[in-house]
């Protein structure tokens, strides 16, 4: 079987974001990134400072780590990272977990495509604004979204942007217009990511997500958007593998 980079596995837990928020589910969490967020959570996936963490593992390592965690008490797994888009390898994993009945959520930035990702129950693209200091490729993306929702149950696609500020927002709207058929969600952008102190981080969080509440009541243009915070940061802060 072949080998997947794999830095975490953890759960059962909840969905903290996006369009499967509250459900229950467990996390893999692969190794590798083709960008570099300014604010990444999850840098340790690809800044090296967690190099001696990878694991390779088969499909079936994967799952008996799942077993081994959630037992009986999980039914849908988070396939999270980094990237996992640029790993062709995961094609076993999502063949085995639907073999077990088990429905997969996959999140990616949406500048890689797979054929497995056809096979994905909850896509969650996330295109990245501005402040992140990346650069989106829409040929690319609209390559892969078209891919998507030509080959998928569209009820299966949503696009999340995470915003900081006013040009994030900027970004966000021109998202929704070229998408505008795919479920769009804001999410609010956790600026504090080593802030040891959950209540202080919680406080400063709620603040944010209220402010951009009131953004998005006032604007025309986003009618149809969801905006959720990070659930999981509200509950844990910035707490690694829940
Ligand atoms: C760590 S990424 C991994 C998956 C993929 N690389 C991506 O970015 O979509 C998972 C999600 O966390 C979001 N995220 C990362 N850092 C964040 C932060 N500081 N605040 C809010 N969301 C963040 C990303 O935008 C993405 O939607
Ligand atoms: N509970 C929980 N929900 C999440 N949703 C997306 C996550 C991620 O890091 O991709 C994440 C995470 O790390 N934990
Ligand atoms: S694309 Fe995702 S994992 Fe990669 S650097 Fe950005 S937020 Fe982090
Ligand atoms: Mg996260």
């Amino acid at each position: 079987m072949k080998k997947i980079p794999v830095l975490e596995i953890f759960g059962p837990t909840i969905q903290g974001e996006g369009m499967v928020i509250g459900q229950k589910t467990m996390f893999v969490r692969t190794a590798g990134c083709d960008y570099s967020c300014s604010w990444c959570d999850s840098a340790f996936t690809w800044d090296g400072s967690a190099k001696a963490d990878i694991k390779q593992m088969t499909a079936d390592d994967i799952w008996e780590q799942l077993e081994a965690l959630g037992g009986d008490r999980f039914s849908h797994v988070t396939i999270s990272g980094g990237n996992p888009a640029l790993l062709a390898n995961l094609a076993e994993l999502v063949q085995l977990l639907k073999r077990k009945g088990v429905k997969i959520a996959i999140e990616t930035q949406g500048s890689k495509y797979q054929e497995w990702l056809k096979d994905i129950d909850d896509l969650t693209i996330s295109p990245k604004p501005p402040s992140s200091g990346m650069k989106t490729d829409f040929v690319k993306l609209d390559e892969i979204i078209n891919k998507l929702v030509n080959q998928t149950n569209q009820q299966s696609i949503s696009l999340k942007v995470v915003i900081f500020d006013e040009a994030d927002l900027q970004y966000a709207r021109e998202i929704h217009h070229r998408y505008s058929n795919i479920p769009m969600y804001l999410q609010v952008g956790n600026e504090d990511i080593h802030e040891a102190d959950t209540a202080k981080l919680v406080q400063k969080l709620l603040n944010k997500y209220e402010s951009l509440v009131e953004q998005v009541i006032e604007d025309k243009e986003l009618n149809q958007v969801r905006v959720l915070p990070q659930l999981h940061t509200l509950v844990w802060g910035n707490k690694r593998g829940v």
